[in-house]
């Protein structure tokens, strides 16, 4: 039978922390009319009354923690049926889902997605997220980053503009909830100590026994320890779980500081030599200064490889506040996002990397023990969007036109025709593609490029795009009229709020591009790429001066460019 925990009424939460710990601590239930029996569990039927709503229990579970009411019984019984992890997280998305589902159809009729068009679909997306309980400077800042994407995309041969907005939406939710999955650190030396942190009743005594599971699969021996010296019952709920996925529990009563208890417990497990230990310690209702001292404490003694902030989804946005505020205090190295499979919105799946800057490393998916997963940025994008195949379909077009626009782009080169044009349209390709570091990655060579030198060529070409926009179409077409003349060149700085050398120096640098590259065509044919080094300086913001700029100590009128550029450029220049 499926059960709803006492946690996972939202709202009510706190609440059923009461009923649980009654239930625990005393031989009346809260609503006092009924018994609890010697385990601390109720016998069945018994009513509480949470707000204004009679909860019916109808059985408890191990360790008087769970329970199923009359209320949470149809609605598990018909989740039930669709219990398997991926549809259960899918659940928690379903409204953010089909919200985002009919702002696709609004586009079906565009031929190419543009400022205004997008205007209504992303105040769509901002509604959607915000009922999905994102927070808010999260919304804006994910709707922002998606225009400008999305308008920047320009008409991909068959592929249409809804499908390309699924796309960037994808991607900037990838990217919104960290990238790529942040995997559990291990010690060099010694056993990795795991020390697991978060409010009460949000999960963390499950969480050490699932995460003890999950090493164990892995190979690893582990063990874990027991700190919460607080609540009735919290050592005994931990080595039930210990006896459920064969580990090991270190524990040593309730007279002894939570500190000395981690410090035992882990010359305990070095004795052992055990891999993994992981540390469980008591929950507050809320964050105070006693709790995170106690923490602080543990944490000095043991020295953990990974905090872990347990944090419960159904509260939403305010699980990333708080992710964010225990990094402050505590210092963290991730969290752990419980209790995925209830009604929570999906907000604190989204909003935690964004708000606290520290990863979700597993989700929580479930009361059992094999109810937990590592947390993957791309896989839960895909889960919210349900458009695999859109999203790879959109991949390889725009392949396809990548690799066309660089046949093209090839045949010009060879030609020698590179004009400001191309210029424009490379640069466009790259702010297309994001950030010009994913590009880098891919030229052989270029991978050394820092993310600073990234970010300045990114400025540079700005400035480099706000000077073409001020040419003429045939001064784009035929660069050699700006080499040849320094009116044309003094119109467009004053036209482009660029200074007459900036031109200059963008004329001088078209020039000695097309050499170059017509350099590095040629090597490729005979397999070597060394015309890397000049390109990568070019595109790092043009530090170094190109020779034949106006940055020559007496600028002449005209352009003179030497090194290997000279004889394309050939012919052009001075007066
Ligand atoms: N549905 C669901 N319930 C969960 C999940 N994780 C934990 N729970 C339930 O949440 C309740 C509280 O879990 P605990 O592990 O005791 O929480 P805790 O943080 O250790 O509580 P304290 O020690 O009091 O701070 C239990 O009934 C768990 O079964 C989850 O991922 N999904």
């Amino acid at each position: 039978m499926q059960t709803t925990t006492a946690a996972a009424w939202k709202g009510k939460n706190e609440k059923f922390r009461e009923i649980s710990h009654y239930r625990q601590s005393f031989p009346l239930c809260a609503s006092t009319s009924s018994r609890l029996t010697a385990s601390g569990g109720c016998f069945s039927s018994s009513q509480f009354r949470v707000g204004k709503k009679n909860i019916r229990i109808l059985g408890n579970e191990l360790l008087g923690k769970q329970v199923v009411t009359s209320e949470s019984f149809s609605s598990q019984q018909s989740r039930g049926r669709r219990r398997n992890s991926v549809v259960r997280a899918s659940a928690v998305f379903d409204n953010l889902s089909t919200n985002l589902e009919a702002i696709w159809t609004k586009l079906r009729n565009q031929d190419v997605l543009t400022r205004e068009n997008v205007k209504e679909p992303m105040q769509d997306i901002r509604r959607a997220l915000l009922e999905a309980d994102v927070s808010l400077p999260v919304v804006r800042k994910f709707v922002k980053s998606v225009t400008e994407k999305a308008i920047g995309i320009g008409v991909i041969k068959g592929v249409r503009p809804d499908q390309q907005l699924v796309k960037v939406v994808n991607d900037e939710l990838v990217s919104l909830m960290g990238g790529s999955r942040a995997e559990i650190e291990f010690a060099k030396g010694g056993p990795t100590v795991i020390l697991m942190a978060g409010l009460q009743g949000v999960g963390k005594t499950t969480a050490c026994g699932k995460l003890a599971l999950y090493f164990k699969k892995k190979g690893k021996s582990v063990m874990m320890v027991a700190t919460d010296i607080y609540r009735p019952a919290a050592i005994d709920q931990l080595l039930t779980l210990g006896r459920q996925v064969d580990a090991p529990v270190f524990e040593a009563g309730k007279n002894i500081k939570p500190a000395e208890i981690a410090r035992r417990g882990l010359t305990e497990a070095k004795k052992q030599k055990i891999d993994v230990v992981i540390i469980d310690t008591a929950g507050r209702l809320q964050v105070d200064k006693a709790m995170m001292n106690e923490l602080k404490e543990v944490k000095s003694t043991v020295n953990p490889t990974e905090v872990l902030l347990v944090v419960d989804a159904m509260t939403g946005q305010e699980a990333a506040s708080l992710v964010a505020a225990f990094n402050l205090e505590l210092g963290i190295t991730g969290a752990i996002l419980t209790k995925l499979d209830g009604d929570s919105r999906g907000g604190a799946a989204l909003s935690v990397k964004e708000v606290s800057g520290k990863p979700i490393k597993f989700v929580g998916e479930g009361e059992g023990m094999t109810a937990l997963e590592p947390f993957y940025p791309d896989r839960m994008a895909s889960r919210i969007l349900g458009m695999g195949d859109v999203l790879s379909f959109v991949e390889k077009a725009q392949e396809v036109m990548v690799q066309e626009e660089a046949e093209e782009m090839q045949r010009r080169i060879m030609e020698a025709k590179f004009d400001f044009n191309d210029f424009l349209k490379q640069t466009r390709n790259l702010a297309r593609m994001g950030s010009m570091g994913g590009l880098m990655k891919l030229i052989p060579g270029m991978n050394k490029i820092s993310p600073q030198q990234i970010s300045e060529a990114e400025k540079s070409l700005k400035v480099m795009e706000s000077m073409i926009n001020s040419m003429t179409k045939q001064e784009r077409e035929n660069p050699e009229l700006l080499a040849q003349s320094p009116s044309r060149r003094r119109r467009i700085a004053v036209g482009s709020g660029r200074s007459q050398e900036q031109v200059s120096q963008l004329v001088s640098q078209l020039f000695q591009m097309r050499a170059r590259m017509k350099n590095l065509s040629t090597m490729m044919q005979g397999g070597s790429v060394p015309g890397l080094g000049a390109l990568e300086e070019q595109l790092s913001g043009g530090r170094k001066a190109p020779p034949g700029t106006a940055k020559r100590r007496k600028p002449k009128p005209g352009l003179q460019v030497s090194g290997p550029a000279r004889s394309a450029a050939k012919g052009f220049g001075s007066k």
